[in-house]
């Protein structure tokens, strides 16, 4: 744990970091609502911007990120068993027990963060469908429209990594970086998606399993054709920027 303590920081921080622990809890309860998760085998995440730079730790700190607790079960969550980590991936003296440790997966969400700084929010499940397409290490063609919307292509295969060090994480950003895709799904493991926030990565994580279940089922009977390019270009401009109700104001 790091020695840094949330009352070390600012009014402003603790307020951003609380209603951000809400948010992620909240956030959980979607993974067994979707059907994404078996047992406990998924988790979000959510960066925490600190507006300002809180003179705080040895140099600093600019952000954190709020993740569950590894192993709970979803309906013991809550925002008081949020685990806080700096973006290192190392818990702070959150005011959770000192042994409530984060998420497995901690390593690889500090990583995406810190190299991707326009995602906000990260999530990692083993959903079913994703995952068999992962475990035949086969991308989802973009064959829905659907997938043009919220994937804008194919949703993409990552390299197989262990968990426990930076490996899946740089697997994750890698992989991404080439794609316009919020989802990745890492060989011979399971879906992550990113998002600005939280709830725009849990999104992209129903959205992927939805797609991989119908390709499944469109390849199991036939063979789905791949939309043209510029098709897709087309519904991924509308969707990302016409889509839903946007700030007429
Ligand atoms: O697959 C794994 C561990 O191998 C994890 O992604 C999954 O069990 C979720 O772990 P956490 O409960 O978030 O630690």
């Amino acid at each position: 744990m790091n020695a840094l303590h949330l009352k070390d920081l600012s009014a402003s921080a603790q307020e951003a970091i609380a209603a951000a622990r809400e948010t992620v809890a909240g956030l959980h309860a979607e993974l067994p609502r979707n059907d994404l998760v078996a047992w406990t085998a998924g988790n979000v995440s959510a960066r925490v911007e600190l507006a300002d730079h809180e003179e705080v730790g040895p140099d600093g700190l600019s952000a954190v990120f709020v993740i569950k607790p590894s192993g709970v079960s979803y309906d013991e969550l809550n925002a008081s068993n949020m685990v806080v980590c700096t973006l290192d991936g190392v818990k702070i003296d959150d005011d959770t027990s000192i042994g409530l440790s984060p998420s497995s997966d901690t390593a690889a969400h500090a990583y995406v963060y810190r190299h991707m700084s326009h995602v906000g929010g990260v999530v990692h499940t083993h959903s079913s469908y994703a995952t068999s397409w992962a475990a035949r290490g086969e991308s989802i063609p973009c064959v829905l429209t659907m997938m043009a919307d919220e994937f804008g292509g194919d949703i993409p295969i990552g390299p197989f990594a262990l968990i426990g060090d930076d490996s899946i994480g740089r697997g994750i950003v890698q992989t991404l970086q080439a794609s316009r895709s919020k989802a990745v799904l890492m060989d011979r493991h399971g879906p992550f998606t990113i998002g600005a926030d939280a709830k725009e990565a849990v999104k992209a994580a129903v959205l992927c399993e939805e797609v991989a279940r119908t390709v499944h089922f469109a390849r199991a009977y036939g063979n789905p054709e791949r939309i043209a390019q510029h098709q897709i270009d087309a519904l991924y401009a509308r969707y990302q920027n016409v889509y839903g109700q946007k700030d007429n104001t």
